[in-house]
């Protein structure tokens, strides 16, 4: 670490929780000015040729997850890197430096740019304008197209409010899930079968189609193969492992059309195609409801999207199942997995959980599940002990100095936030899992762990954060009270790895959990 890292990392842990971001980053200013600013040119980066060579079969990263290769990275160059582009690509600066991720922050404007898909970008611009004409979409469109439509479903998205009609319809689906593991475990191990994971995935699909498109489909258990809720799973999933293919690992497809590139278009263009049904078949059965004099309220967070547009309704479902689907399943796997290796702790939220389910049967509500702090300490915890990816990215709209080095404006940059939560400079003991450091003390009515700023970011920051974080709590937090009222959950096998990490995180072994039911 050099005078200025470690100047700047100790700025960063000497300020407050995140709301002295600002004063952070004021300080982090001051001492930029004191030092003397370096070109961009003498950040420290590989060469291109031995980048693109580790990444092929038998080079260095070859197998390695994204996350992997950012440490051997950080340990080898400091907290700032250049990854050079190639192919089309602009090279993208890879900061750990909480004091440069505040400034980059604070410098992003009301637009924050975030170029992070352009394989999807060249297909909603070039290959299916007459859907994507009104918009490029949430997490693909920039300026102020991205500021028209973020403003316009923020009210939606972001308050709890527009979520309490979810509460019922997706304790529905849990109980379905359940009666699904039901089915597929062992009689005899009371294991469930090796591909856990895309049941998992099908719980969430499920439970986001419901608030994209106003439908249950019946994947989990009464409808398995509805072939059009079958493409829509599929295509959620697999359009994110493409575009890490195409817009994350060296690629040529912005050269020469290559077998990915035309297996990505493929992909949006069918997802497209039943969303377009899905979409179209929702306004039919609001349209005969209204018609049979029935009182439409209006609430749905579909019927909201449909009242301003539906050619909003229908872009901004797509964005949910693809951003969505994959992020929130690991998620909640990764819940489970930690409660199953941590006996104790499970035992302990089961006991808050008894207060607000007396039977398995209980239904929950925005009341009862308002006053959960150990359910919410569990999710938060996991969120920091696998942490989903590496960070986010952002695109100066003017220069700025990070780490003491001039970055010109335009140039992508990597905020790899995430490796702070593994940090034991920020979070004691990292290694360990301890929901109980975001409980707050009884007495004091403080929290034991103070985040320091921008070291806890798992859904982004800022006006271009996740859109789906509430989304995420009520989902995450309704499946595991469900599953754990229901069942003692256990893991019995290796559980040293059990993701690697791609765009984001994905599972890398088998979640043979063992559920064992509880009584009533
Ligand atoms: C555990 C689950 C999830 C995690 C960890 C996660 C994380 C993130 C992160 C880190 C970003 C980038 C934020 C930034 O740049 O500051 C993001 C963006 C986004 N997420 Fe999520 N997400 C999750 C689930 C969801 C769900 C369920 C939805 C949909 C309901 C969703 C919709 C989106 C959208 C549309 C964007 C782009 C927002 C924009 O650019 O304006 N996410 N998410």
């Amino acid at each position: 670490m050099n005078a200025w890292q470690s100047l700047t990392r100790r700025v960063a842990v000497a300020t407050g929780p995140l709301r002295s971001v600002r004063s952070a980053s004021a300080q982090a200013q001051v001492k930029v000015e004191d030092v003397e600013v370096r070109p961009f040119s003498e950040v420290p980066r590989p060469g291109k040729l031995q980048f693109m060579r580790s990444f092929m079969p038998g080079g260095e990263f070859s197998e390695a997850s994204v996350f992997d290769f950012s440490m051997v990275m950080r340990q080898r160059y400091g907290d700032i890197f250049v990854q050079p582009g190639m192919f089309g690509r602009k090279d993208t600066v890879v900061t750990y430096s909480t004091s440069d991720i505040a400034t980059v922050f604070r410098n992003e404007g009301a637009w924050p740019r975030r170029e992070t898909f352009d394989s999807i970008v060249y297909f909603r611009e070039h290959i299916r304008p007459d859907v994507y004409g009104y918009s490029l979409g949430l997490a693909t469109a920039q300026a102020e197209d991205w500021g028209k439509i973020r403003s316009a479903v923020n009210p939606i998205f972001m308050q709890p409010k527009g979520l309490q009609m979810y509460f019922e319809p997706l304790s529905n689906i849990n109980n379905e899930f359940i009666e699904r593991i039901k089915e597929i475990r062992d009689p005899r191990t009371l294991e469930v079968p090796a591909n856990f994971v895309d049941e998992l995935q099908r719980l969430i699909f499920e439970s986001l189609n419901l608030i994209a498109f106003d439908r249950q489909t019946g994947i989990i258990r009464r409808n398995r193969d509805n072939p059009d809720a079958l493409t829509l799973f599929r295509t959620s999933r697999d359009i994110l492992s493409y575009s890490f293919k195409l817009d994350m690992q060296p690629s040529m497809w912005k050269l020469v059309s290559t077998p990915t590139y035309r297996k990505m278009m493929r992909t949006l263009n069918e997802s497209l195609d039943v969303a377009q049904r899905f979409l179209a078949e929702s306004q039919q059965v609001l349209e005969e409801r209204r018609k049979a004099g029935e009182q439409v309220s209006g609430s749905s967070m579909l019927q909201r999207l449909l009242a301003i547009d539906p050619k909003l309704a229908l872009i901004i479902g797509l964005d949910i199942l693809f951003a969505g689907v994959d992020a929130t399943a690991t998620l909640l796997s990764a819940v489970l997995l930690t409660l199953a290796l941590h006996p104790a702790k499970q035992q302990k939220l089961r006991e808050e959980l008894l207060k607000i389910m007396p039977t398995k049967e209980s239904l929950l509500s925005e009341d009862t599940m308002k006053d959960m702090p150990y359910l919410r300490a569990v999710i938060k915890e996991t969120l920091r002990y696998y942490p989903n990816g590496l960070g986010t990215m952002r695109t100066c709209p003017d220069n700025v100095t990070l780490s003491g080095y001039n970055v010109p404006k335009g140039t992508p940059v990597l905020l790899a936030a995430n490796a702070m939560m593994k940090d034991p400079a920020y979070y004691p003991q990292p290694e360990e899992f301890l929901p109980e450091r975001w409980l707050r003390d009884p007495q004091s009515g403080k929290r034991q762990q103070v985040s320091p700023p921008f070291t806890f970011l798992p859904f982004g920051f800022g006006p271009r954060q996740c859109i789906g974080k509430r989304v995420v709590d009520l989902e995450v937090e309704t499946s595991v009270a469900k599953l754990i009222r229901n069942f003692q959950v256990e893991f019995l096998h290796d559980a040293s790895k059990p993701y690697k990490t791609l765009f984001v995180m994905q599972p890398a072994i088998d979640f043979r959990f063992k559920f064992t039911d509880l009584p009533e």
